[in-house]
């Protein structure tokens, strides 16, 4: 049966409750502490390449949509991490981080050292906003709903038990707690307005739950690889490889 928009939206929010990647290990390990220089250098090298696809992500979407109108309200997205004239945008602010935690921000942006699994599960990403429904696109676009909490949990939890942390090493976290908000009430109206069948809300919960299963994969590449019992695949970022010369210890 067709459930009715407040009935989609909880079993919407029901899906983050229940899959989102906070609740996943490395989460604690990296908000409590409890990462290693080389654990948190790991996850900034692993996470950039998901920061890195995410606007060609939103432009391999805009490139199928036909409504003048929703291209207007998507491109903030691309300008948001691509930046514009006065805004450096999110990705230029990851590699500040990198370069926090004593990376060498040109290493970061080359991908090299990536783990494989990041690439699948990120590469799936786009292909799936590229090949799916423009409403099952949307819809994986709503684990957004779930990142300002853990981006507030970063902020305070890298602030407490970091060195590396101050307001330019985080300003990346920051400015997604004001940019977020908008996109995600927008993107969450139109698949409410759009989702009208049966059929197209469980397309559009399922979208939402690959998208979480996308999140999730990455942090399971990087526990497996990094944290303990290590095992670095071939080929993938090795301690010391990629370090800033001035900060090599
Ligand atoms: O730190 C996080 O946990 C987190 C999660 C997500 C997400 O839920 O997909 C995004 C972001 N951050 C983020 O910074 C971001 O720009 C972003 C864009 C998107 C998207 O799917 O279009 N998700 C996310």
């Amino acid at each position: 049966m067709t459930q009715t928009r407040e009935e989609f939206e909880a079993r919407l929010r029901q899906i983050g409750a229940e899959r989102y990647h906070d609740k996943h290990p490395f989460h604690d390990m990296l908000h409590g502490g409890r990462c290693s220089p080389d654990q948190v250098r790991a996850w900034v090298i692993n996470r950039y390449y998901y920061q890195h696809s995410i606007p060609m992500k939103d432009a391999a979407f805009m490139s199928r949509v036909e409504d003048p109108e929703l291209r207007r309200m998507w491109r903030s997205r691309i300008e948001d991490h691509d930046g514009t004239e006065t805004n450096p945008g999110g990705i230029k602010r990851w590699l500040k981080l990198a370069e926090a935690v004593g990376l060498n921000p040109d290493y970061v942006a080359s991908t090299e050292g990536v783990l494989p699994a990041t690439k699948f599960a990120v590469d799936a990403y786009v292909r799936f906003v590229r090949d799916k429904t423009l409403l099952e696109a949307v819809a994986a676009s709503l684990t957004e709903l779930f990142a300002p909490k853990i981006h507030a949990q970063r902020i305070e939890g890298l602030l407490q038990n970091y060195d590396f942390a101050d307001d330019s090493s985080l300003s990346y976290f920051r400015n997604r707690l004001k940019e977020a908000p908008k996109d995600v009430a927008f993107g969450l109206a139109w698949v409410l307005d759009h989702a009208t069948t049966q059929e197209k809300q469980d397309a559009a919960a399922k979208a939402l739950e690959f998208k979480t299963d996308v999140l999730w994969a990455q942090l399971d590449a990087l526990y497996s690889a990094y944290v303990a019992p290590a095992r670095v695949p071939p080929g993938a970022w090795v301690a010391g490889e990629g370090m800033a010369l001035a900060r090599a210890s």
